[in-house]
């Protein structure tokens, strides 16, 4: 079993226990009533190149990152200093995440766009995400089949949400491409290994549709990554360790927004 696949047998554990507590008709209901979803589409269309930055406490290839008693403080702190979205991981047995935290975050950050950082694989769960107020998710193209994947992306976007849609080879980012995906991340982690490849992006990014929204994703440590991903063709970035494990959080996001949007660096070509 590959690490996607073992976090994966935990992930739907952990969803058959919600799903008990909240049955599917009923989760439908309360994304249905929840305030509209923000337009994350223009938010990552703006100048520049963007920044997503992530609250994660753990990882399986690092262990513990951060403590982050306070996930609320640190996703304010990210909006305060010009992220454009913020991402929230809710898997709770390998990233030590939980949709606790996204509603904690959710209740304090208003204006910034919200991503459910999560292993999507049942369309509960994208109710869910919207249920809390989510207005985008991550849907991972290496675990899922092509029909599955088609179908939640469907599901995103008739919800008027933005799928985020993982890729990390040609070939994923051919199916996503097929899927209909418009915001495509190239992860340079395998999800199956665990290895960083920081020359992913630069391989897939430009054999992308310019329309196609960019984002790089994993093994940003600070100004001059994200000056790399943008002379590949990165919409934006997004940032976990580099940005938890700092002294100053908020500092460190305040220096990709600048270099991202330096006039020495390379313009997304949208
Ligand atoms: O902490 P990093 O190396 O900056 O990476 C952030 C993000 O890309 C990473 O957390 C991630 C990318 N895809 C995922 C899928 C599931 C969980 C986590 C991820």
């Amino acid at each position: 079993m590959t690490v996607l696949e073992s976090i994966i047998e935990g992930v739907r554990e952990d969803l058959a226990v919600r799903e008990s507590a909240i049955p599917f008709d009923e989760i439908k209901q309360l994304s249905a009533a929840a305030p509209p979803p923000h337009d994350v589409l223009a938010a990552l269309r703006a100048p520049g190149v963007g920044v997503i930055a992530e609250v994660k406490r753990r990882s399986p290839s690092k262990g513990e990152l951060a403590e982050i008693g306070e996930p609320a403080e640190l996703a304010a702190d990210y909006a305060d200093a010009g992220a454009r979205v913020i991402s929230v991981l809710t898997e709770e047995r390998r990233f030590g995440g939980s949709l606790a935290d996204f509603d904690a975050v959710r209740a304090k950050v208003v204006n910034t766009p919200l991503l459910r950082k999560d292993f999507i694989v049942s369309p509960y769960q994208v109710h869910e995400a919207r249920a809390h107020g989510a207005d985008m998710v991550l849907l991972i193209v290496s675990a899922l089949e092509q029909n599955a994947l088609e179908a939640l992306l469907d599901r995103v976007e008739s919800l008027g949400m933005t799928a985020l849609v993982e890729v990390h080879t040609a070939e994923e980012a051919d199916r996503a491409l097929e899927a209909g995906a418009k915001v495509i991340g190239i992860n340079a982690r395998n999800l199956h290994t665990l290895e960083v490849d920081r020359d992913v992006f630069g391989r897939i990014a430009p054999g992308l549709p310019q329309n196609i929204l960019k984002i790089a994703e994993s093994g940003v440590r600070g100004p001059s990554d994200l000056m790399a991903y943008a002379g590949s063709g990165a919409d934006a970035v997004l940032v976990g360790e580099g940005l938890v494990t700092s002294d100053n959080p908020k500092t460190a996001v305040t220096q990709l927004v600048t270099a991202g949007s330096h006039p020495a660096c390379p313009r997304p070509s949208r």
